[in-house]
């Protein structure tokens, strides 16, 4: 197995705007502002020594953008979600012919399991899922059958109060998993947990290093992970955010292909 650091992206939907909003009041969304902004977010990705690929646009479905959305990548093999909103569904086959060029075997959920890849948040060969609004029962089954065999160790838990479950925690790269209280259904589930400031100071992108590509939303956060001697490296995503969306949900990074 050999290192890899490729990000999968892909660019934002002039529909921006349409997309789905759960559990906050839809504001209005600059379409020029939030390409820029995903301008921006590649580029910090690529600064820092990722390769970025672009999956097709799928322009019809205002929530492409959020590309992570569409599987879950355990060492070389792509889980294809099924999502749990239907209007997300159209979302899938162009990223999966995007991880299947770069060499991923895939597998895909079936019905009536659904999965969205920002439940998902893996810390070594620990997967966590999130059981929520998004994804079922059946999916975290699906995602068991598909990753223990590869030595992977799948633990449910409970999402209520957000979208996702890496809408409430990420985790450092020591593996402490970080989150913003109020919005944590069961902080015990994890073995270390870190309360950040913000909710925004959820959300964090290991890029290499120390290195933590973190939302500009969340400064408090920030400077928390500073002082124990990480190196915030922030975006302002801010247009995704008024849609539900964070840094992690920008991209989907391979980590472990075969290159
Ligand atoms: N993984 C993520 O946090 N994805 C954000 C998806 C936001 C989108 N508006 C949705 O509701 O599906």
């Amino acid at each position: 197995m050999t290192t890899s650091r490729i990000a999968l992206v892909r660019r934002p939907s002039p529909r921006l705007a349409d997309g789905l909003v759960t559990h906050i009041d839809r504001k209005p969304v600059d379409a020029a502002l939030a390409l820029r902004q995903w301008e921006a977010y590649v580029a910090a990705l690529e600064t820092h020594g990722w390769e970025t690929v672009e999956a097709d646009p799928v322009d019809a479905c205002p929530d492409g953008v959020f590309v992570e959305d569409t599987m879950v990548v355990h060492r070389n093999v792509a889980l294809i979600s099924l999502p749990g909103a239907e209007s997300r569904r159209p979302e899938t086959a162009a990223a999966e012919a995007a991880v299947t060029a770069l060499g991923c075997s895939v597998n895909r959920v079936r019905e009536p399991g659904t999965l969205e890849g920002g439940d998902v948040l893996k810390i070594g060969d620990t997967v966590y899922v999130g059981r929520g609004g998004r994804t079922n029962g059946e999916g975290v089954r699906q995602v068991r059958a598909a990753f223990e065999p590869l030595g992977a160790r799948v633990v449910a838990v409970p999402v209520s109060k957000v979208l996702h479950l890496k809408s409430a925690v990420t985790a450092l790269p020591d593996g402490t998993v970080i989150g913003y209280p109020p919005l944590v259904d069961d902080p015990a589930a994890f073995p270390r947990f870190l309360p950040v400031p913000e909710e925004s100071g959820a959300h964090v992108v290991l890029l290499g290093g120390g290195r933590l590509l973190m939302a500009a939303s969340a400064p408090r956060s920030a400077a928390l992970f500073a002082d124990l001697g990480y190196t915030p490296v922030p975006v302002d995503i801010g247009e995704f955010e008024k849609m539900e969306g964070c840094v992690t949900c920008l991209s989907v990074r391979l980590r472990e292909l075969y290159v």
